[in-house]
C-alpha cells in the first residue's frame, strides 16, 4: 500500500504554517468512502498506474468504514486501488495534502482497507506488480484438482439458449472445487474481497466446512504455444444440505460474474451448468439463498425457458389459460387463485429440480405467455396477480389471526384496493387507522402488484426475444 505525503508521526511539536495551510478551521466534515476510493480491476502490470483497467462500482464502500461511512482527519484525500483479476491481490495507492484531526481523530486507513482486503493487499507496489508474473499460473493450478463439470451437465452441448452469446464459447469450462481444503480455502479467501465489495449483502463462506462447493466458470486462453492460462470470469458458492434419508439438497447461496464479463450470458449459464448437476446427481432441488432482483430476474428467464419445453407444465398452463379467458374475473366476487395442481408442483420439483416457490413465481409469467393476445385480458390477469399479493401479504391465518381488509376508493382496479388491519379481539371497532393511513397503505400495494407486473413483463418479453 503506497502512501505518499503522510505526516511523520515523530514531530511532536505541530507546525503553524503546515496547520494553516491544511486549514481545517471547522469540525472536520469527513469525506465519503464512496467519494475519495476508485478501484480498478486489472489484468496486466501496465494497467495499473493508467486509468485502461475497469474502473468497478462497489455496491457500498462507506460500511467498511467508521460508522458513518467517512473518513476523518485528511485533505484532499485519494485512494487508487488496484486489484489483480489475475492473483486477485490488491494494492492501494494513497494520496492526501495532509492530515489534521479536526474533532474525530484521524481514520487509520490501512486498518479499514485491510477490513475489504485482508491479506491480498500488498503495501509495495513492486511485490503487487510482480504477482503479474510469479501468479500468472493461480487460477490454473487452483484447478488442476477440480472437477470439470460442463461435459458432465451439458453432455457436451451448450444450451441453444446461449448459442449467439459469448458463453457459447467452447473455451468455456466449469470446475467444481469442495471447499474444506487448503487449496479450494486459499482460492476462496483471495476472492473474498469482490464477494464483500460486489455482491450486496454477503459474508464470506465457512472456507472450512465440507458442504461448500465452489463452481468456478473458466475461460482458457493459449497465450504462447503450450501455455493456456486459466482466466475466472465468474463463481459460485452453493450448500450441499443432507436430507433424510440418502438424499441432497443444493442451496446456490453466492454468485459473481466478474464486472467486465456481465450482461454476456455468463451468469445464465453457470445457473443453467447447476441446473444440470442438480438434475444429473437428482439431489431434492436446487434453491437460492436470498436472491437479488437481478439475480433472481437472470434465473427466473432460464427455468421460464424449461418451463415452456416441459409437457406437464405446459399442459397445466393451457387448462389455466382457458379457464381465465372464460370469465370476467375482476367482476367476480370469488376469483379462483389459478394455482399449478399439485402433481405438476412435484413433477416441475422432481424433473428440473424447480422448488414450489420459485415455481409459483414462473407461473405467473407462463400464463402470462400464454395469454396470447394479452391485452384481451389483462384486467383479469392483474386481478389474479393482486390477489395473490394480497394473500402473500395477509397470511393463509388471516381470518383466524383476526386480520381484516377493507377496500379503499382507488382509480385503478377494485380488486386491489384494499387494505389489510389486525383488529382487537377481531372487532371491526377496535381499527385504529384513519383514512389517510388507509390510503398510503392501498397505494402502497397497488405500487407492489404494479412492481410486479413489470417484473413479469420483462421475463416473458426476454424469453419470447431469445426464443426466436
Ligand atoms: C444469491 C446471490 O448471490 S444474489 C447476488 C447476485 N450477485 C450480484 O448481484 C453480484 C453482481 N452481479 C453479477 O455478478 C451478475 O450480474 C449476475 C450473477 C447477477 C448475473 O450474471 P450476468 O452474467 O450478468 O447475467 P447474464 O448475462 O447471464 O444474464 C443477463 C441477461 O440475460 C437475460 N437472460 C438470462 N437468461 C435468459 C434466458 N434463459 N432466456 C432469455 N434471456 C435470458 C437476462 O434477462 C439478462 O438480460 P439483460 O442483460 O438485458 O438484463
Amino acid at each position: 500500500m503506497g502512501q505518499k505525503q503522510q505526516q511523520p508521526n515523530a514531530d511532536p511539536l505541530p507546525d503553524p504554517k503546515k496547520r494553516r495551510r491544511v486549514g481545517f478551521s471547522k469540525i472536520d466534515a469527513g469525506v465519503e468512502a464512496n467519494d475519495c476510493i476508485k478501484i480498478y480491476l486489472v489484468s496486466r502490470k501496465e494497467e495499473v498506474r493508467t486509468s485502461d483497467g475497469l474502473c468497478i462500482t462497489p455496491v457500498d464502500l462507506n460500511q467498511f468504514f467508521e460508522e458513518d461511512g467517512k473518513i476523518y482527519g485528511y485533505e484532499g484525500l485519494k485512494i487508487t486501488i488496484w486489484v489483480s483479476s489475475i492473483s486477485f491481490h490488491a494494492h492501494a495507492d494513497i494520496t492526501f495534502e495532509g492530515t489534521s484531526d479536526g474533532g474525530k481523530g484521524i481514520t487509520d486507513l490501512k486498518s479499514s482497507l485491510e477490513k475489504i482486503f485482508g491479506e491480498t493487499l500488498l503495501e509495495n507496489r513492486d511485490d503487487f506488480l510482480q504477482t503479474f508474473s510469479t501468479e500468472k499460473n493461480f487460477i490454473s493450478s487452483a484447478v488442476t484438482n477440480g472437477e470439470k463439470l460442463q461435459n458432465k451437465a451439458l453432455n457436451g452441448h451448450i444450451s441453444p439458449i446461449y448459442s449467439n452469446s459469448e458463453a457459447a464459447s467452447s473455451d468455456l469450462e466449469v470446475v467444481r472445487l469442495v471447499i474444506g481444503n487448503l487449496a479450494s480455502g486459499h482460492l476462496y479467501s483471495r476472492l473474498v474481497p469482490l464477494v464483500l465489495l460486489l455482491v450486496d449483502g454477503c459474508s464470506p463462506i465457512d472456507v472450512t466446512d465440507p458442504s461448500w462447493e465452489l463452481y468456478l466458470l473458466i475461460q482458457k486462453k493459449v497465450d504462447q504455444p503450450e501455455n493456456t492460462q486459466h482466466l475466472l470470469l465468474g463463481f459460485t458458492a452453493v450448500y450441499r444440505f443432507y436430507r433424510y434419508p440418502d438424499g441432497s439438497r443444493l442451496r446456490l447461496s453466492q454468485i459473481l460474474v466478474l464486472p467486465p464479463y456481465q450482461h454476456k450470458g455468463y451468469g445464465s449459464y453457470l445457473v443453467e451448468v447447476l441446473s444440470n448437476v442438480a438434475i444429473s446427481e437428482n439431489v431434492y432441488d436446487l434453491t437460492v439463498e436470498e436472491p437479488l432482483d437481478y439475480f433472481q430476474h437472470v434465473r427466473t428467464c432460464y427455468d421460464v425457458k424449461r418451463l415452456l419445453a416441459f409437457d406437464p407444465a405446459q399442459s397445466a398452463v393451457k387448462s389455466a389459460v382457458l379457464r381465465l379467458k372464460g370469465g370476467k374475473l375482476s367482476k367476480k366476487t370469488h376469483v379462483p387463485r389459478f394455482l399449478p395442481p399439485l402433481d405438476v408442483v412435484e413433477d416441475v420439483r422432481r424433473t428440473l429440480k424447480i422448488n414450489k416457490k420459485q415455481f409459483l413465481q414462473c407461473w405467473e409469467i407462463l400464463i402470462y405467455i400464454g395469454l396470447d393476445p394479452v391485452e384481451k385480458h389483462m384486467e383479469d390477469y392483474v386481478t389474479i396477480i393482486s390477489n395473490r399479493v394480497k394473500a402473500d401479504i395477509l397470511g393463509k391465518d388471516s381470518e383466524t389471526a383476526g386480520k381484516q381488509v377493507i377496500d379503499v376508493p382507488s382509480s385503478y382496479n377494485e380488486e386491489i384496493s384494499f387494505v389489510m388491519f389486525r383488529s382487537q379481539n377481531n372487532e371491526v371497532g377496535g381499527v385504529q387507522m384513519d383514512e389517510d393511513q388507509a390510503k398510503t397503505q392501498g397505494e402502497q400495494l397497488k405500487q407492489l402488484v404494479d412492481e410486479r407486473i413489470e417484473e413479469i413483463k420483462l421475463v416473458a418479453q426476454k424469453v419470447s426475444q431469445k426464443h426466436v
